[in-house]
């Protein structure tokens, strides 16, 4: 593993940023039923991160979607990989993904939970990538950073499945 990576976004930068995020969504649902779906794997480090920081009671989830396998362009086929556990019915649902790229992952996602009867169903990301939207119509309620169109990797996001575990937001620089 001799790649040379970028640093786009440090660590403090991103705990900054996640903090400030946490603090809008405590305001936004105080006294609401706020259920956090994480999209797994992608948004685990990212979920973890803002739930500690919100303010306020909640419950969480997890579902597992993929249209990448193990390429850099979205497939647009979306595959569920792991439903939710438990029923959204009544409950405000945030979603948190750590990248939102084509839009394909996200419309197909808010398609198959509205269907659901969740009270609510808004988007938390910590990247937008707005450059390569395909999904016009998705929109982001709360977006941590907007980035450039770069094969972004770290905190939770892979390349061939490696280097998730990086703390801070980097780019595979050419060699
Ligand atoms: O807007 P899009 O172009 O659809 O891209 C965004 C999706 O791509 C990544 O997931 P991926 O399918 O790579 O799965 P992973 O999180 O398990 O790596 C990311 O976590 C988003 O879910
Ligand atoms: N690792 C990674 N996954 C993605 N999925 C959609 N866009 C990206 C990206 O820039 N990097």
């Amino acid at each position: 593993m001799d790649d040379k990576i970028r640093v786009m976004l440090s660590e403090e930068e991103i705990a900054t940023r996640i903090k400030e995020v946490a603090e809008e969504i405590s305001r936004d649902y105080e006294g609401k039923p706020l259920h956090l779906i994480c999209i797994l794997k992608g948004g685990v480090f990212f979920t973890c991160e803002l739930a500690k920081r919100i303010s306020l009671p909640l419950t969480m989830d997890f579902m597992s979607v993929s249209s990448y396998g193990s390429g850099t362009v979205s497939s647009g086929i979306v595959k569920i990989i792991k439903d939710l556990d438990d029923p959204i019915e009544g409950k405000d649902v945030l979603i948190v993904e750590d990248i939102i790229d084509s839009g394909n992952t996200l419309s197909y996602l808010i398609e198959v939970l509205k269907q659901r009867n969740p009270n609510s169903v808004e988007l938390c990301t910590l990247l937008d990538k707005p450059e390569r939207r395909v999904k016009k119509q998705v929109e982001v309620k709360y977006t941590c950073f907007t980035v450039p169109d770069e094969f972004i990797i770290g905190y939770g996001l892979d390349y061939d499945q490696i280097y998730r575990n990086l703390p801070y937001i980097g780019v595979i620089e050419q060699q």
